[in-house]
């Protein structure tokens, strides 16, 4: 997936790599601070220690964006700060919608965090008759057979799916048809979208047993020294 693919700051066929896509907002968040700070240029050693990277890897990062600094003068700030804004979106706020508001949807949908990051949960959307109609986070939850209106009336492009993996797929149908061009899937579920829609999934237990990997080679370690 390429986030910044149809994104104007990145030349035509430059493709981003993802994990280059994955550190620009903690460039945006040390930018952020340089500028509150009041400091007009920064070099790419003092701006890579910010953000806790190698300065080699924040300068091939940036060069992605077309953004090369000047020698001997580093990065202006606020020029920067808008470049990578503008890269990951954040030069405007996205109105997201939930679909299942179940445990991970409502914890989702209270934190408060998105809005800080140009991210505005705007709409919840649930099939059980008990929840559609209570309030979470401040919003009413919504049926899903209102879900194409939904999107459609409030020009939503993106949406978060947690409801359980079995739904998953129909639901994506429905908001691909409505509109939706990227979803965030929490469901265990592999989504088939057309070409032009991003999905990403997230998977915390993957997460998790990557840690227990790297925590049983530790143990192995500890014994193979004793
Ligand atoms: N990826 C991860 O790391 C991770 C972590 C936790 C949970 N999950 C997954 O996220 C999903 C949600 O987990 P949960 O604990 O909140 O479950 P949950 O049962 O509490 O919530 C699921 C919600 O989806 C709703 N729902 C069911 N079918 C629907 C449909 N067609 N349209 C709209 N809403 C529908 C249900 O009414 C319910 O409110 C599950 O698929 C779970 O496996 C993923």
């Amino acid at each position: 997936m390429t986030i910044l693919r149809n994104d104007r700051t990145v030349p035509p066929g430059r493709e981003v790599p993802d994990a280059t896509v994955a550190r620009l907002p903690v460039y945006l968040r040390a930018l952020n601070a340089l500028a509150e700070a009041g400091t007009p240029t920064c070099s790419s050693v003092d701006l890579a220690a910010a953000a806790g990277v190698n300065p080699a890897k924040l300068r091939k990062d940036l060069s992605h964006l077309g953004s090369y600094g000047t020698r001997g003068v580093g990065y202006d700030v606020e020029h920067l700060r808008h470049e990578v804004a503008r890269a990951i979106g954040q030069t405007q706020d996205w109105d997201v919608v939930i679909v299942g508001v179940g445990h991970l949807g409502t914890a989702l949908s209270s934190y408060q965090g998105f809005s800080t990051r140009g991210i505005r949960i705007v709409a919840l959307v649930d099939a059980d008759p008990t929840r559609i109609g209570t309030t979470v986070a401040g919003l009413e939850v919504e049926p899903v057979d209102r879900l194409p209106a939904i999107v459609a009336e409030r020009g939503i492009r993106i949406a978060v799916v947690a409801t359980p993996g079995a739904a998953a797929q129909e639901v994506a149908d429905v908001l691909v048809a409505a509109g939706v061009t990227s979803i965030l899937n929490f469901a265990p579920a592999h989504l088939e979208v057309p070409n032009g829609v991003d999905v990403r999934k997230v998977d915390l237990s993957i997460e998790l047993q990557i840690l227990a990997y790297h925590q049983q080679r530790r143990a192995d370690e500890t014994e193979a020294t004793a």
